[in-house]
């Protein structure tokens, strides 16, 4: 593995330079690999797994919108996509991409089908870690790994097909063959990350949870809010405070900061901005670390993890969930944002 030192911090990374793709072609020839579940990583990783060569099966409920999907994305039933327990039956690597909540309840399903020597993979720490509350305890005799691309199972997909990649974590929990490491670094490559990066699953849980409903989903749409709601309180109309509050974020200084850093973005604003940024950031860090803090007990407890199961785990949970993000979508900053989008003079 390469060591690199991130920040003053030496790490190890899995590159593709020494893990090719051909290597992981060659270390998976004989499997066949299940994905179970085709909801948003289930089509992205099995559609890079095949695209890159491997041998993929679905399992799947009939009689579902996503069973029609997979069999629009080319997967034929009866010869690539099956019912979940067939597809179990079949693979020698279990790819366990239901909903965290999902997997649950398959749990006695898939578990009979773990047989001697077979591998179960996951794209989150979340059954094993909070084992407790899931019920999720694989038998002794089989590999346990993960990995977990670190974005949307669409942007996996999409980048895939731009010939970019989406890293991921990868980590070991059992390794009952002498192969699991050799199996997950090849699954990461297959599944399009470029590069690797070790973890174990509670840190991956932890980190995970604690990012989404953070900064990368949470905190993002707390703090737009709040600035949104101070403008128009304010006086400022609807166009002018979702420009200065996402638009010109998403499309001006966020690819600044991804290609460059945060530095270069400020270094390309004013220095009346600059100013003011390196003024106040440290403010917010002040005000929101508190409720980071809090996010990560709830974490640790264990208490994210189960309002997760406990709301994921009725049968209305698509229909509540779309209830709350119409009520996100319909509200005055979003639907000012929709106008706003068809603005894009690339739009027209
Ligand atoms: N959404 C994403 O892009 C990411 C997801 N993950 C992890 O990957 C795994 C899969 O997540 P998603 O693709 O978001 O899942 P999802 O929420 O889209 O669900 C996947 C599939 O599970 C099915 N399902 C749910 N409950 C079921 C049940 N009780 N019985 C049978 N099928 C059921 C759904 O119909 C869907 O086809 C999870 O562990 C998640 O934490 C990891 C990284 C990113
Ligand atoms: C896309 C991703 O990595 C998330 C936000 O953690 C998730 O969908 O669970
Ligand atoms: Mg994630
Ligand atoms: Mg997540």
């Amino acid at each position: 593995m390469a060591k690199i030192n991130f920040g003053g911090v030496t790490e190890e990374v899995v590159t593709r330079e020494e893990f090719p793709l051909a290597k992981a072609q060659d270390t998976l020839k004989e499997e066949t690999i299940a994905i179970i579940g085709y909801g948003v990583q289930g089509p992205g990783q099995a559609l890079n797994l095949r695209d890159n060569g491997f041998n993929v099966i679905i399992g799947q409920r009939k009689e579902s919108k996503t069973w029609d999907k997979a069999v629009s994305d080319g997967w034929v039933p009866g010869e690539t996509l099956f019912e979940i327990e067939e597809a179990c039956e079949k693979g020698t690597i279990i790819q366990y991409l239901l909903s965290d909540a999902g997997q649950i309840s398959l749990w006695p399903t898939v578990k009979k089908h773990l047989t001697a020597g077979k591998a179960l993979y996951f794209s989150h720490g979340f059954g094993i870690t909070y084992k407790e509350r899931t019920g999720i305890v694989p038998p002794e005799d089989i590999d346990v790994i993960l990995v977990a691309p670190k974005g949307s199972g669409t942007s996996l997909r999409r980048m895939f097909l731009e010939g970019r990649g989406l890293n991921s974590s990868y980590a070991i929990f059992q390794d009952a063959t002498g192969k699991a490491k050799d199996r997950v670094v090849s699954l990461g490559i297959g599944v399009g990350s470029g590069y690797l990066f070790p973890t174990d699953f509670k840190k991956e849980v932890y980190s995970d949870l604690t990012g989404e409903r953070g900064t990368l989903m949470g905190a993002i749409q707390g703090i737009f809010a709040a600035q949104y709601d101070v403008l128009r309180a304010n006086g400022h109309s609807p166009s002018e405070a979702f420009n200065e509050t996402v638009e010109e974020l998403t499309q001006s200084l966020m690819p600044l900061v991804a290609e460059n850093g945060m530095d270069w973005m400020y270094a390309n604003c004013s220095t009346t901005a600059q100013r003011g940024a390196l003024d106040w950031w440290k403010k917010f860090r002040d005000a929101s670390k508190p409720v980071f803090e809090e996010l990560y007990k709830e974490v640790a407890a264990g208490n994210e993890a189960q309002r997760s199961i406990d709301s994921n785990s009725k049968s209305d949970y698509r229909e509540k969930l779309e209830v709350e993000l119409k009520e996100l979508r319909d509200s005055e900053m979003w639907q000012a944002g929709s106008e706003v989008r068809k603005l894009r003079p690339e739009n027209n």
